[in-house]
């Protein structure tokens, strides 16, 4: 595809500290959280005006799916302007509870895992086409995302490896360590239907939000939630660019893993990316070769046939630079762009200083301010201030992408249904691909194009609504 709808989701922990009474449960608190919400849209589960979703389901891990974009870094200020959404919610309920007498404090967090052992995502959504044999994609792709966390991991504290699921796979023994991923050691699966228990890498559900006789919508659910944009520059713009690889008929599938689940594993917990694969045809490979075999792929195929987007050169500059540092151990190259190292850097200075090792409690705490959306309490974003950690976004962009959808998509036209719907006081609902005023349920929009930017469909409909054309 030249050009591809592009999704991501990210869901939040919540987590409130309470320091003299009865603490809230997480979700009462998100229930305060969503209350402004529920007030503006009559739901819990609303699109919003920069065409995005936000939601909370069942539970107390408050999500936010972005508009579809078509662009990497329409995509990231997407998704960062979500934790701005966020963070107000949170603001406003910090306010609310302490009215009603409740004088915690709420912290939000991106990332992976609670305390309990809870694992939460940060789900891709790639469109593609029907007629790309979709086996074939999930097989080309799979052994990529099983070592993709070697160049877009978050990095994580493993304080107490054996109260992880699965410890008796890893090559670490019970020693604490600092490991590559968040998400990988809660996979169960590689490619499967389900969702939840047997959490897979892809999600096979086939909801395309598009026209199905063309489309469907790959839902990577392996991905550690990003703080850094150059890091997700990285992820989303070498998936991307692997998916248009497949789809000219490149056969990457010569590197089946004999045990993806079992290798995710082991790859998260060697930090030199050297522990051996087994693959399905009895060879062995390192997550290393294996990225480094996509790396070289790539390169070549942006040879023949150039680059297709503005980030393309910094990306595989970004790339290559990655594996490099793995390969020589040597991370200095990296520790400003890459999520792991960032905070690999951060640790190992201050374990230094303060003589700690990875079984300290205050580096496991750091390591969740590392993911506080805070803008002037989480870690990532002070390192951020003072130029340890890189950004290709100003907040200018991010700001922009608060209140307007991405320019290229049917997100457009949510945008301006649901301001002239507001503007007219008028109920609506809708999903991806429809828009419905309640009290007019015979004008339903039905934009199964998710390319779709002429709003005049929209404004034809409101006229109609209003008398306005007659
Ligand atoms: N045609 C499309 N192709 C690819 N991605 C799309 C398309 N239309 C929408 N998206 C993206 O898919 C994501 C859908 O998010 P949503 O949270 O509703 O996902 P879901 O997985 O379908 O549902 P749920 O999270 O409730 O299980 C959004 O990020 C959106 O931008
Ligand atoms: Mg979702």
């Amino acid at each position: 595809m030249d050009t591809r709808i592009m999704g991501v989701e990210t869901e939040y922990g919540l987590h409130t500290v309470h320091p003299t009474k009865r603490p809230l449960a997480p979700d009462e608190v998100a229930r305060y959280m969503f209350k402004p919400v529920v007030a503006w849209g009559n739901s819990s589960n609303v699109f919003i005006p920069n065409g995005s979703r936000l939601y909370l389901d069942v539970g107390s891990h408050p999500e936010y799916a972005t508009a579809e974009t078509t662009r990497v870094d329409e995509l990231i200020a997407s998704d960062a302007a979500g934790d701005g959404i966020m963070h107000q919610l949170v603001t406003q309920a910090q306010q609310a509870m302490a009215d009603d007498g409740f004088d915690g404090q709420v912290y939000l967090y991106r990332n992976n895992a609670d305390s309990q052992g809870n694992s939460y995502g940060s789900h891709e959504n790639y469109m593609i086409e029907r007629t790309t044999q979709y086996r074939r994609l999930t097989e080309a792709l799979l052994p990529f995302l099983v070592t993709r966390q070697l160049i877009a991991g978050n990095g994580v504290v493993i304080q107490d490896p054996t109260a992880l699921p699965l410890y008796n796979e890893l090559p670490t023994g019970a020693a604490p360590h600092f490991a590559f991923s968040q998400r990988a050691d809660y996979m169960h699966e590689a490619v499967s239907s389900s969702s939840t228990r047997a959490r897979p890498m892809i999600n096979t559900r086939d909801e395309p939000h598009a026209d199905s006789s063309k489309y469907r919508r790959l839902h990577v659910i392996v991905g550690d939630s990003n703080m850094s944009q150059t890091t997700q520059l990285l992820r989303f713009g070498a998936t991307e660019l692997l998916l248009r690889l497949i789809e000219s008929g490149k056969p990457l599938t010569s590197l089946q893993l004999a045990h993806p689940v079992r290798a995710i594993r082991q790859t998260s917990h060697d930090l030199t990316g050297n522990t051996p694969l087994e693959l399905a045809d009895g060879r062995r490979m390192t997550a290393l070769e294996i990225q480094e075999f996509y790396y070289a792929q790539a390169t070549e195929f942006l040879a023949r046939n150039g680059s297709h987007h503005d980030y393309v050169n910094q990306m595989m500059d970004l790339w290559a630079r990655t594996l490099q540092a793995i390969s020589s151990q040597n991370y200095s190259g990296i520790d400003t762009e890459i999520d792991w190292a960032i905070k690999h850097k951060f640790f190992s200075a201050y374990s230094a200083k303060n003589n700690l090792t990875w079984d300290s409690h205050r580096l496991v705490q750091l390591d969740m301010s590392y993911h506080d959306i805070h803008p002037q309490r989480g870690l990532f974003h002070l390192l951020q201030k003072r130029g340890a950690a890189a950004r290709i976004l100003t907040d200018a962009q991010v700001q922009a992408a608060h209140d307007n959808p991405p320019r290229t998509t049917r997100a457009l036209l949510r945008h301006r249904f649901i301001e002239a719907a507001r503007a007219l006081g008028l109920d609506y609902s809708m999903d991806w691909t429809h828009m419905k005023l309640n009290d007019h349920p015979m004008q339903t929009l039905y934009v199964r194009d998710a390319f779709a930017t002429d709003v005049s469909i929209v404004d034809e409909l409101f006229a109609k609504v209003t008398g306005a054309d007659r």
